[in-house]
């Protein structure tokens, strides 16, 4: 697929924070609304009250104090409410310091050499080995009591999950190609951690802020709580705590107020926290994609022999309210393979992802029909039919197959858990057509990971997968692409030998028109979304033959390739 439509700065923005806010990120936001303006007003408004003595000490609930009042008759809510500015701004200190900290050490154990690395991942293990709260309780004592210390103490005991977090996620992003192509070309490593490494890791990192921030609120209340955090007369809410829990027994209404506020502010930080980090993601950040039947547009009759048909197929871009795909129509016939072609971003892979029903999030697709063989496209098609209909190859085998997996374990998955065969039936299936498209060592393939086969046996296990379902149509967008051109040549023969010994159909999108025409038996130009051009001699597609002016730029800056259709249908050896 080619990049994503460019929308004006601010209106994409703005876009993207509307759909990134779920209502639990509104409801954090609320909450937390609320703990500031309590934690900016109350110490203004109810200092007096809060630290006044009054004769009414140990109180219960009362219609003058609700939550009662302590030994020296402090009213507890008034307490409470004015220690918000006191915890909240210990819990951000701390977890500031827990995620600078811990980013940086995590970051610098990866720029560290391979020695110092391996000796700094070993101490971060070590590190998070023992609870945080132990962790703080050791700091606090070394560095004394009172809430700066305590702020430092829990800042210090948070920061190696963070570490641990950041050196996990850098071993993982320094191995993709942008990273290992940005050091190849010098880019020092210190820019390298600051544009490439933690913009991709402020999801989990949002979520473990939110997550530290609330532990900070409790372990805060625990360091108070032994007599290390805030000292009298400064209070938090784990002071608080603390006094009320001397009481339990006799006035148990005292703990009430600390411990309510506890609970909100961490609830408040994890919705905050948790709603921001799917925000942050640009995938998942979206709104759902949708497949509606379009009410303003008749279906044409269809002949006896279509497999595939779709009609007045327009696909917009929610955001951006741009018509990605614009009146499509097009037909498959049992047995045929229909070529798309086209320039980058004409719309080929987003129509083709309407067919196999894996249109992207924050897409909408209306048609008046999308129909495979008798099923309706647009409404829902249960997981084995589908899977029974419809087959894909990709561009890229690479990101196809999962690379935690071997190729007999995830390739069967599909045989065994959707089309319901057995382990041992899927096996000898995939090992068949493993044969088929002349894999060597079919068995020793089984057990191999994608990492130990090249870019073309990658594609070759694909095709071998996609022939196991028997689908009557297969998908293939740009599946030689990323291939050289002897591969390429074989997986087009493999394609073809698909087509004609099993008589599956395929939908074949290439920006190659010598390719399409060594394979396919009709051809659909093209161009912003719309299809420019249908070509039903392929055979003899000429610059002189076709109509459209951008067919004829396409054919004359296409290198003529000598492969006649046999020789194609032959290359697979
Ligand atoms: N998920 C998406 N969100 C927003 N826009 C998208 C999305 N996917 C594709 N587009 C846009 O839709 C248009 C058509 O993209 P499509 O991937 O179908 O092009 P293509 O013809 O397959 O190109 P290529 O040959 O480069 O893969 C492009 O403008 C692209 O930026």
């Amino acid at each position: 697929m080619a990049e994503p439509v460019a929308l004006p700065r601010r209106r994409a923005a703005a876009a993207r924070g509307r759909r990134g806010r779920s209502p639990l990120l509104y409801l954090g936001y609320g909450m937390l609304g609320v703990l500031v303006v309590v934690a900016v007003v109350a110490p203004l408004v109810l200092h007096d009250a809060a630290t006044g003595l009054s004769g009414d000490a140990n109180s219960g609930s009362t219609g003058a104090h609700p939550l009662g009042t302590d030994g020296l008759g402090r009213d507890m809510l008034a307490r409470t409410l004015v220690a918000t500015r006191q915890t909240l701004i210990a819990a951000t200190l701390s977890t500031a310091l827990a995620a600078v900290l811990g980013i940086g050490l995590g970051v610098a154990t990866w720029l560290a050499p391979r020695r110092v690395r391996e000796v700094g991942l070993r101490l971060i293990e070590f590190w998070v080995s023992y609870p945080t709260l132990l962790v703080a309780i050791i700091v606090a004592a070394v560095l004394g009591q009172g809430l700066g210390p305590a702020v430092v103490a829990i800042g210090i005991a948070n920061a190696g999950g963070f570490a641990r977090l950041t050196a996990n996620l850098v071993a993982g992003l320094a191995a993709r190609e942008y990273v290992v192509t940005a050091r190849l070309m010098g880019v020092p490593p210190g820019r390298i951690a600051v544009r490439h490494l933690i913009p991709n890791m402020a999801e989990p990192q949002l979520i473990l802020v939110a997550q530290a921030f609330a532990g900070a609120l409790v372990e805060l209340s625990g360091l108070s709580f032994i007599g290390l955090g805030a000292q009298s007369p400064a209070f938090d809410w784990g002071a608080l705590l603390n006094e009320g829990a001397s009481k339990i027994y006799t006035n148990p209404v005292l703990i009430v107020g600390p411990s309510v506020a506890l609970v909100f502010a961490s609830l408040a930080a994890l919705f905050v926290g948790d709603g921001l980090a799917a925000a942050a993601n640009p995938r998942t950040n979206t709104s759902r994609s949708r497949l509606v039947r379009r009410a303003d547009a008749a279906a044409e009759p269809l002949e006896a022999d279509v497999l595939l048909a779709v009609d007045h197929l327009t696909v917009r871009h929610d955001a951006s309210g741009r018509d990605l795909v614009s009146d499509v129509s097009l037909r498959i016939r049992r047995g045929e393979i229909l070529g798309i072609v086209g320039e980058s971003g004409s719309g080929k892979s987003v129509t083709a992802s309407v067919v196999s029903k894996l249109l992207a999030e924050g897409l909408t697709a209306t048609a008046a029909r999308v129909e495979l063989s008798g099923a309706d496209l647009l409404g829902r098609v249960p997981g084995p039919e589908l899977a029974r209909r419809v087959a894909m190859v990709y561009q890229d085998p690479g990101t196809a197959l999962n690379p935690a997996l071997t190729l007999g374990n995830q390739l069967t998955d599909v045989l065994t858990s959707t089309l319901g065969s057995s382990r041992r039936d899927a096996r000898e299936n995939l090992v068949g057509h493993f044969r088929d498209v002349l894999l060597t060592d079919p068995e020793g393939r089984m057990r191999q990971y994608p990492h130990q086969l090249s870019g073309g046996m990658k594609q070759r296990a694909m095709i071998a997968s996609a022939m196991s379902t028997r689908a009557e149509l297969l998908v293939a967008d740009e599946p030689t692409t990323a291939l050289d051109v002897t591969v390429q040549r074989e997986v087009l023969g493999l394609i073809k030998r698909m087509n004609t010994t099993a008589g599956t159909s395929v939908l074949f999108i290439s920006h190659d028109l010598g390719v399409v025409r060594a394979l396919c038996d009709r051809v659909l130009v093209m161009k912003d979304g719309r299809i420019v051009e249908t070509i039903d001699d392929v055979a003899h597609m000429t610059t002189e033959a076709v109509r459209h002016p951008y067919t004829r730029q396409l054919l004359a800056a296409t290198p003529v390739v000598h492969t006649s259709r046999p020789e194609v249908e032959g290359a697979d050896r």
